[in-house]
């Protein structure tokens, strides 16, 4: 899941959460500094500059990125070992990490969050009150870049309303669940008995 910043991602998973206890969720390393509140292993791995480039150096990272002057990633192992699991792990990312996992995993779900528009963006993130005005009005920029690449995502939902916005995107995920394609994908013998019949 993407989105620009403020427009309620990380609010809308953890509303999720709720709805959909069996999702996994990773946990990203980041550079930025903790916002008050914020735990380290819970929201972010918060990192040094030096240990985030070991990270990288040693090959630790799915995929990362530099976002409004810090590093962003996630980490390799968790993601692997849920996905060996069976189970669905839900990364909240950036678009350059967004589509290089596109790109390393293209049956992956592709779900992009949209404000309703982009004055109530503005209103949400200063509303948050964590971030400065400069940083506020680069993240603003950033998010009109981010959603020209929209199209590469596979839904957009609009976070209008917490709970309308999560019921479409549990939806979604059921919705990806019943595709005839991945069931049989669980499934290797049935293709070959229904063509003989
Ligand atoms: N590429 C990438 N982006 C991430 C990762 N973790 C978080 N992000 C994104 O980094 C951006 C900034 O995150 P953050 O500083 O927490 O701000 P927020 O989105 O306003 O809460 C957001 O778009 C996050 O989705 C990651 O592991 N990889
Ligand atoms: N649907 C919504 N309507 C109104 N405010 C919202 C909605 N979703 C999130 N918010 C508020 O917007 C702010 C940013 O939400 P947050 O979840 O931190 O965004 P993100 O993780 O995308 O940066 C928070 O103050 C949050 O309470």
């Amino acid at each position: 899941m993407s989105g620009p910043s403020g427009v309620g991602k990380g609010t809308v998973c953890a509303n999720l959460r709720h709805r959909m206890p069996e999702l996994i969720y990773s946990v990203s390393a980041t550079t930025r500094h903790p916002r008050q509140g914020e735990i380290n292993g819970i929201n972010y791995f918060f990192k040094s500059r030096e240990q985030f480039q070991d990270m990288i150096a040693n090959d630790a990272l799915l995929e990362w990125a530099e976002y409004v002057g810090n590093y962003y990633g996630t980490p390799r192992d968790f993601v692997d070992r849920t996905l060996a699991s069976g189970k669905d792990i839900i990364l909240e990312i950036e678009v350059q990490g967004a589509l290089k996992v596109k790109q390393k995993f293209p049956e992956g779900v592709f779900i992009f969050l949209m404000p309703p528009s982009l004055e109530e963006l503005r209103q949400r993130i200063t509303g948050r009150g964590t971030e400065n005005a400069d940083v506020i009005d680069h993240r603003m920029s950033v998010a009109v870049e981010e959603m020209n690449l929209l199209r590469h995502y596979d839904y957009a939902v609009v976070n209008d309303e917490i709970d309308a916005a999560c019921h479409r995107i549990q939806s979604i995920i059921t919705a990806e669940h019943c595709q005839a394609k991945r069931i049989l994908a669980d499934m290797p013998q049935l293709p070959a008995a229904s063509e003989k019949a």
